[in-house]
């Protein structure tokens, strides 16, 4: 025992003086950071030539940059060792650091040379003789876990020095915070591939609760952001989430891994200028995600390129303009058959009419002078019958048109014809109407659960119809177009500079800095100070570099066609799990979403360990898992709990009492309710300031997707089968929520496939 004792005193001892020595490093490399920032700063404020002004800005904001992400590091800078049967050590950790000889000391979690910490096994050591994980409280190593590869091969020293503890069980047994933590100590070798997988296509990652989906797939932004930089600087990575309480849960993944270039949203947010957080109810759901509103919408808009019942006539100072019904019709085919988007279809289709009018004008000018046949025999020119609309040439059809265009009644004529339409107006006018609705809809589609009133708020399920609004309608983008050509002639010239800066200041040495034309994008004149991410987000076309989907089995076909336009070189990663899915048009197999776009060319990862919900829990999980998908099979735990869940049969007016019993039971971690929508406002009224950061949070299962507790009450479980077709797959998700105990608590009968609770 003493010896055990004496061993592992010595190995803290050792790794003490190496961790002291690595944060000695980090904090040199703040100081440089902090020094370059103030030697910028000290150039002078806003005035000079404008070279110097984006030389002072790009310096700047990179150095801020460095310094951010070496301040977000300081937690766990340092988190494990590999030891190879050569002999050689190498420290993994959070970024990598250099010592004054440019030797590397630490190596990147993300790098290749760090990849055997996380693939080693028993069975596979891949040369490793050791894996050896550091808990660090502060900067103090407070305790080690060693897995032996090959006690051969170590010498004599480490053999005595050895300490072991599952590092993972010790992690896991952390109480909850209310935000998501990174897990890059104790990353498992079924994650690591998921991590690690090629950048190129799409990859799904199908698991069952608690499987580490989503904290894989947020390491996995941060590994691809590390190994391609280049591309994804300059396009960007967006994570879209199933609601804004999931982002914030796991809004501090990403900036604990050094990553803060990320756009994250939701489906409700991928609309640029509309934020919609009203869920539909499952029948609007359904109708509004099938693939067949693609269709509806197309009709829809071709319906509001019109040809009058008759002639088109418009009273004008007097004169009545008339354009024959055949020349309106011919018109209207001839803009449809430049297979432009609508608004600018409309600008072909608005000239063309305006000429039409002009002869029109000439025409009534002509019937309204009355002037048949004027016989002069000495100007034989005058006595030619008066042809006005002949005479016109090109330039008095122009004048004309011109001054036609500032009539308001040629305008209403247009507007009537072929109005210029937003996506938030067009998509708004045709839900309200059913008359539009039944005359655009294909045969089959359930239109009438779409009707509702014009000034209706904007739903989720609103916004894939919107975007896809918005290609059918085209953008005026021509004087963009002209104003990006400039730009970028411009950024020629300040790549050429901005590669010169770097030059000569050496910060490209310091590995600090990436390529000139990725810093010279981001501080071009119009976005000084302005990131690939904040472009991105305001951008509806922005084509990003990398899209992770989470909870993507809720997403409906019409919001995977919006989802794809963000990504033209489909390279994904998909992450959910098919029996949770709670959206009535949600996913029910990965092939069916993803083919459309992909035919085939996807592949599954599938994680089968669950870190989250102990095994007592996940035998209730089971039995509800069964009742809606008797094949699936629920993922194993790793993990004994403290307690068996039980069920309470209670009034909701009793919950805070058992609230309070869990909190005693559970310290410092947080707690859960979880209710069904049409409960959840009684019952956030019985706990006054609650919220994720509070120690009880009160939530719908819609909410709480993707999220966990250490204690969960669910509350009313008939309710939540009852609220929708999937009212199975949510009590699901509710009973995985949980870390180490679970209540649920019913007024009247308890379900009965929870009866194991009875
Ligand atoms: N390798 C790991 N080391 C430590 N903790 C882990 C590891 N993998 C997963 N976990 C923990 O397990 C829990 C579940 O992970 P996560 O939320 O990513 O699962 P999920 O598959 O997305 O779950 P769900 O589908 O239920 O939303 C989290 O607390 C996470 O930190």
């Amino acid at each position: 025992m003493a010896n055990r004792q004496d061993g592992l005193a010595e190995a803290l001892d050792t790794e003490q003086r190496t961790v002291s020595w690595l944060y000695g490093r980090l904090d040199a490399a703040r100081e440089r950071a902090r020094e370059a920032l103030r030697e910028v700063y000290a150039r002078g404020g806003a005035a000079g030539t404008r070279q110097a002004r984006v030389e002072r800005e790009v310096l700047a904001a990179e150095q801020a940059r460095r310094l951010a992400q070496l301040d977000a590091v300081e937690r766990g800078l340092c988190f494990g060792r590999i030891d190879d049967a050569d002999g050689n050590t190498t420290y993994i950790g959070r970024i990598g650091l250099r010592d004054e000889q440019h030797e590397s000391v630490l190596i990147d979690w993300r790098a290749p040379a760090a990849r055997p910490f996380y693939v080693a096994t028993a069975a596979d050591p891949g040369g490793l003789v050791r894996r050896r994980h550091l808990h660090l409280k502060d900067r103090v190593v407070v305790g080690i876990d060693d897995e032996v590869f090959d006690l051969e091969g170590m010498s004599e020293g480490d053999r005595r020095t050895l300490v072991g503890e599952a590092a993972l069980l010790a992690a896991l047994r952390r109480g909850r915070t209310g935000r998501m933590s990174d897990v890059v100590a104790t990353i498992q070798a079924e994650q690591d591939r998921v991590i690690r997988s090629a950048l190129q296509g799409a990859l799904v990652v199908q698991g069952g609760p608690g499987t580490g989906k989503t904290v894989a797939a947020l390491h996995r932004a941060a590994y691809l952001l590390y190994t391609h930089r280049d591309t994804l600087e300059r396009r960007g990575v967006l994570v879209v989430g199933p609601n804004p309480m999931f982002l914030r849960y796991i809004s501090q993944v990403l900036p604990a891994l050094g990553e803060t270039q990320v756009v994250m949203t939701t489906v409700g947010g991928m609309f640029p200028g509309v934020t919609a957080a009203v869920a539909d109810k499952p029948a609007q759901a359904l109708v509004k995600g099938d693939l067949r509103m693609a269709a509806l919408l197309a009709e829809a808009l071709r319906r509001r390129q019109r040809v009058p019942d008759g002639d088109l006539v418009i009273e004008l100072d007097g004169l009545r303009l008339r354009v024959p019904h055949g020349t309106c019709l011919r018109l209207r085919d001839r803009a449809r058959a430049v297979r432009l988007p609508h608004n600018m279809a409309r600008k072909l289709y608005v000239t063309e009419l305006l000429k039409e009018l002009a002869r029109a004008e000439a025409r009534a000018l002509e019937e309204s002078l009355h002037i048949e046949e004027l016989d002069i025999p000495d100007e034989p020119e005058l006595s030619e019958p008066l042809d006005l609309e002949g005479d016109l040439d090109e330039l008095d059809i122009e004048l004309a048109s011109r001054r036609l265009w500032g009539e308001p009644e040629v305008r209403a004529a247009v507007e009537e014809l072929w109005p210029e339409l937003t996506p938030q107006r067009f998509v708004a006018e045709l839900l309200s109407s059913p008359e539009e609705l039944e005359a655009a809809a294909p045969a089959g589609l359930s239109w009438r659960a779409l009707v509702r009133p014009l000034e209706s708020p904007w739903t989720v399920g609103d916004v894939p119809l919107l975007d896809e609004a918005a290609e059918l309608l085209g953008e005026d983008d021509s004087a963009q177009r002209v104003a990006a050509r400039r730009e970028r002639e411009e950024q020629a010239g300040e790549e050429r500079y901005a590669a010169e800066v770097l030059q000569v200041t050496g910060v490209a040495e310091q590995g600090i800095l990436e390529r000139a034309d990725v810093l010279a994008e981001r501080h071009a004149d119009d976005g000084i100070g302005m990131t690939t991410a904040d472009r991105a987000a305001a951008d509806r076309t922005w084509a990003y570099g990398h899209v992770i989907v989470d909870e993507a089995q809720e997403l409906s076909p019409m919001a995977w066609r919006m989802v794809m336009r963000r990504v033209p070189a489909k390279s994904l990663t998909v992450v959910g799990d098919l029996a949770q899915t709670g959206s009535a048009a949600g996913a029910r197999s990965w092939g069916e979403v993803l083919d459309p776009y992909l035919e085939g060319r996807w592949r599954v990862e599938r994680l089968e360990v669950n870190y989250r919900t102990p095994v007592e829990i996940m035998r209730v999980a089971a039995d509800v898992l069964r009742s809606f998908a008797p094949d699936e099979e629920p993922p194993e735990s790793v993990r004994e709990g403290e307690s068996e869940p039980r069920a309470l049969r209670l009034p909701v007016e009793a919950l805070p009492g058992v609230v309070d019993e869990e909190l005693a039971a559970i310290g410092e971690g947080r707690l859960g309710v979880l209710t069904p929508d049409a409960r959840h406002a009684r019952v956030s009224a019985l706990f006054p300031g609650s919220g994720l950061e509070a120690p009880v949070a009160v939530l719908t299962v819609g909410q709480a997707k993707g999220l966990e507790f250490d204690a969960v009450v669910v509350v009313d479980p008939a309710g939540i089968l009852e609220q929708s077709p999937m009212g199975g797959q949510d009590l699901y998700v509710a009973v995985t929520r949980a870390t180490r105990r679970l209540t649920v608590v019913y007024e009247d009968k308890l379900p009965s496939v929870l009866s194991r609770l009875a």
